[in-house]
């Protein structure tokens, strides 16, 4: 299915009482593609994800994941069997376990029945966990943390963490990743760190993304194509530099 876009999302509205979020918006994303979504506050860029994710049904439109129709599938069905994984705005790792730990055990989740069979004794488990250490390994080299790998994620920096976020979300080799605004809050040497570990796995592990994103130069340096939100509908899509380019655009969004 080379052809096909990885994500097609057809006419998708959600309604929250009298608030249409999202309204008949549609939105795709091409194989190996990085594209981008933004818009200003309450736009509906979050709730667009939750539809697209499972985390909330759509009350109508459809989600198509690499040609099936996965509309109504959970969180985690579309996380496991879908491959297409997202992240919060809100950064969650687990505090008390080293840097390495935090990416075993996410690799572990999504490969193995049980914890019990990634850490029992015996020569599958210890082969399962060496595969994932390598793989760890290697992904905690590429985010930079390598110095930093035996330390508890919790007496890390926000900015570490997020990039001990990132390179977990990679461990179960997903098709796509949608990021929830992955560079809030974090300084501008692990932005850098960060966009180069999300050109990294675009290109050499052939993950494909939908990003929000606040802050333009960094769509206008990763994204290859940009879609637009504003009062719940799409304004308009195109190339980045013509997007912030787009009068429409400044004036809803960029500030004129
Ligand atoms: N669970 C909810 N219940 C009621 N209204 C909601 C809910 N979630 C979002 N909304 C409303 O839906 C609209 C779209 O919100 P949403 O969070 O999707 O926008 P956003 O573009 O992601 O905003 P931000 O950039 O601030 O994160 C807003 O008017 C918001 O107040």
């Amino acid at each position: 299915m080379t052809g096909l876009p990885i994500l097609e999302i057809d006419k998708i509205s959600k309604s929250y009482g009298a608030v249409k979020a999202v309204s008949d918006v549609s939105l795709h994303v091409n194989r190996g593609e990085i594209a981008g979504l933004i818009g200003p506050n309450g736009s509906g860029k979050s709730t667009f994800f939750d539809c697209s994710t499972g985390l909330q049904r759509p009350d109508t439109g459809t989600v198509k994941l690499d040609g099936q129709d996965i509309t109504g599938w959970s969180l985690n069905r579309i996380a496991r069997e879908g491959r297409m994984l997202r992240s919060f705005q809100k950064t969650v790792v687990f505090k008390a376990l080293d840097v390495e730990e935090n990416l075993i055990i996410a690799g572990q989740m999504f490969t193995f029945p049980s914890l019990l069979s990634t850490f029992g004794i015996g020569r599958m488990s210890k082969q399962r966990i060496s595969g994932l250490r390598d793989r760890a390994r290697e992904l905690i080299k590429m985010a930079g943390l390598w110095d930093v790998r035996h330390q508890p994620a919790g007496n890390l920096s926000g900015g570490q963490q997020k990039l001990i976020q990132f390179a977990s979300m990679l461990m179960p080799e997903p098709k796509i990743i949608l990021l929830d605004e992955p560079m809030a809050g974090i300084n501008p040497k692990i932005i850098e760190r960060v966009i180069e570990t999300i050109l990294y796995a675009n290109r050499s592990l052939g993950v494909s993304f939908l990003v929000i994103e606040h802050n333009i130069d960094v769509v206008t340096s990763i994204c290859q194509r940009v879609v637009v939100l504003d009062q719940g509908k799409k304004l308009v899509e195109g190339l980045p530099h013509d997007i912030i380019a787009d009068e429409r655009v400044r004036e809803a969004y960029l500030g004129g």
